[in-house]
């Protein structure tokens, strides 16, 4: 890993994880800092395409081991042709989205298992992990009601699953939080914007200090 911060935003739909990132990327790049801000799937021409294969609603015959590679292989794509260069310059990457979400949708939700798809994901980023990752915890019928509202929001397949799917990605969630609590850090999702806000931009500043003490 090159000298640059390494930050993933994980959670539900609808939890917030694209409006804070924006905001972030804002005031950091405000206060003179060399920003990334992605997310995953897509973020460079492969990996979007692939994206649109497996978000395609059509695609309802999608396997889901075909599922699990495909995200897979569009993380690795990413990660070579986009983060890792970045990082090696020194910037601060927020990725919406990575690791995390593929085991617990894929091997938690899914049922594919957590270590299963764990070790076809260490294949695809070898040793390049988040230095933190924030989990934006919420009650999933919150989150699918906020997407619901938002009109811009186009739905895609996943977000076509049942309740109860998404109540197992957020159970899924918290459990990948406990396995690996020294890098993931639960942030309270169901608060008003301004107040997770600020809980983010806490842990985000103390993290920029520890790096640069
Ligand atoms: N804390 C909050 N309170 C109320 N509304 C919120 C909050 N956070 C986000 N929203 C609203 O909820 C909607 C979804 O937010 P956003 O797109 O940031 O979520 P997301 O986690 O990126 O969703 P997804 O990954 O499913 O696309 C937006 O309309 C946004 O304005
Ligand atoms: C990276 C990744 C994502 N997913 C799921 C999670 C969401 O339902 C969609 C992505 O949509 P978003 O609006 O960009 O959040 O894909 C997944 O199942 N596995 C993954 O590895």
């Amino acid at each position: 890993m090159g000298k640059g911060l390494f930050i993933t935003v994980e959670g539900p739909e609808g939890a917030g994880k694209t409006t804070i990132l924006t905001k972030l990327a804002n005031t950091l790049k405000e206060n003179g800092h060399h920003v990334l801000l992605t997310r995953e799937p897509g973020g460079i021409a492969i990996s979007e395409q692939i994206r649109e294969v497996i978000l395609n609603k059509e695609n309802i015959m999608m396997d889901a081991k075909t599922e699990a590679l495909l995200y897979a292989a569009a993380r690795r794509q990413h990660l070579v042709e986009k983060v890792i260069p970045h990082l090696e310059k020194g910037a601060i990457v927020l990725c919406d989205r990575f690791i995390d979400s593929s085991l617990v949708y894929q091997g938690y939700a899914r049922g594919l298992g957590i270590e299963e798809v764990l070790t076809i994901n260490q294949f695809a980023i070898e040793n390049t992990m988040p230095d933190v990752t924030l989990l934006f915890d919420l009650d999933p019928e919150i989150g699918l009601e906020r997407i619901k509202a938002n009109e811009e929001r186009e739905v895609n397949r996943l977000d076509l699953e049942t309740l109860e799917f998404h109540q197992r990605v957020r159970e899924g969630y918290l459990l990948v939080q406990k396995r690996f609590s020294e890098r993931i850090i639960k942030v309270n999702a169901e608060l008003p914007l301004v107040e997770v806000y600020e809980e983010v931009w806490n842990v985000i500043k103390k993290i920029m200090e520890q790096q640069s003490e």
